[in-house]
């Protein structure tokens, strides 16, 4: 085995593209920062206890975990920035009026990777509203990511919405299904497999149906939802939705479980033109605090390599070439305007080595 590989999953990140990523963070940090989310930067690793239970419904498995040698206690490299978020909120910041706004990034790491996705390592940037998952709080989120994204330079978003909590509701409701049975159904809904959920509760077989443009899907679902279990989800849905119309395209995938493992009421799925699979994903989720009282809060994660691979972070390369024996204060004065002025080292140097796009000859810029 050569050292110089890395290990399956992970990547160095090289010019262009590292700088590119941390302009995409800039951009989306900034937006965020402007709506009142200020950053708070968590530990790498934590008391995998700490982060397990933190939210509800949310399991650990994703998390590589091992044994502190320092404090003997088993640690997990984290996952997902949410549930530290939601540590932060319910202790240090427990005290904080609210809701509390905060925004992040940094690195996360995957036990397993996505079929989509054979990274593991992985940048997360986001913003979590802490204390509400109200629908204000709801379109303010949605708000900010769309913003974000156009501040960034990400064109051609989508936005696909879903209820992660739709089969509990149902079936906690109108359409009765067997405890040991539910798990089943959630995934041949997600896999959205006829023949499979008709096998376990037919009833459930228009929501299949229900996915796609956001207009039309509402409508089949509201058609669906006889019983009334589900107007207060589809009215707000309608209501979020209003926020973006013409400015996003909307979908509609009601049943769509995947990634949303510990997300309440709503789940949303982030997309952009020429990128394969999603950009990021948000949604509505609770907060188990140390005395197990629940907290609601909602938020939303981007993943910045996904954008930068396919070309949607800026890149901007315009290097200004400054030959040997140029006057410092020339060059200096150049940067001044802008300019990324790269100053030749030794007398071989050339614009193309340094990867220059001008040169500076006497006191001109001269594109090459
Ligand atoms: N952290 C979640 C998305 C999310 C943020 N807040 C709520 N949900 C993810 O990356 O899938």
């Amino acid at each position: 085995m050569t050292h110089a590989l890395l290990p399956e999953g992970f990547r160095d990140r090289l010019p262009p593209f590292a700088d590119a990523a941390a302009r995409l963070e800039q951009a989306i940090l900034g937006a965020a920062y402007a709506h009142g989310y200020e950053r708070v930067d968590p530990a790498l690793a934590e008391f995998e206890a700490g982060l397990a239970g933190r939210l509800k419904s949310a399991r650990t498995q994703d998390a590589v975990r091992f044994v502190d040698p320092v404090s003997q206690a088993t640690l997990a490299i984290r996952p997902d920035m949410t549930a530290q978020i939601g540590r932060i909120a319910a202790t240090r910041m427990g005290h904080h009026p609210r809701p509390v706004r905060l925004a992040y990034a940094g690195p996360v790491l995957k036990l397993r990777a996505s079929q989509l996705r054979p990274e593991r390592e992985l940048r997360q940037i986001g913003c979590e509203l802490i204390g509400l998952d109200t629908i204000a709080a709801a379109r303010e989120i949605v708000e900010v990511v769309v913003e974000a994204l156009a501040a960034a330079g990400v064109a051609g978003v989508s936005i696909d919405f879903t209820l992660p909590d739709l089969v509990d509701i149902l079936a906690a409701g109108p359409f009765p299904v067997d405890a040991d049975q539910i798990d089943a159904l959630r995934d041949r809904l997600d896999a959205k497999d006829a023949g499979g959920v008709a096998a376990i509760a037919p009833a459930y077989l228009p929501l299949i149906e229900a996915a796609g443009l956001f207009e039309p899907a509402h409508e089949r679902l509201c058609a669906f939802d006889a019983g009334g279990a589900l107007t207060s989800r589809l009215d707000g849905l309608w209501n979020i939705a209003e926020g973006l119309k013409g400015r996003v395209a909307l979908t509609l995938d009601p049943t769509e479980r995947h990634g949303f493992e510990y997300q309440s009421w709503l789940g949303f799925s982030i997309f952009a033109d020429g990128v394969l699979g999603e950009i990021g994903r948000g949604g509505s989720y609770t907060i188990v605090h140390e005395d197990g009282a629940e907290e609601a809060a909602i938020g939303f994660s981007l993943y910045a390599d996904a954008i930068v691979a396919a070309g949607l972070g800026p890149i901007d390369r315009r290097r200004l070439f400054v030959p040997l024996g140029t006057d410092p204060a020339l060059s200096a004065a150049m940067r001044g305007q802008g300019w990324v002025a790269v100053t030749a080292l030794e007398a071989g140097d050339t614009p193309e080595a340094q990867l220059c796009t001008h040169i500076l000859v006497g006191s001109e810029v001269r594109p090459l």
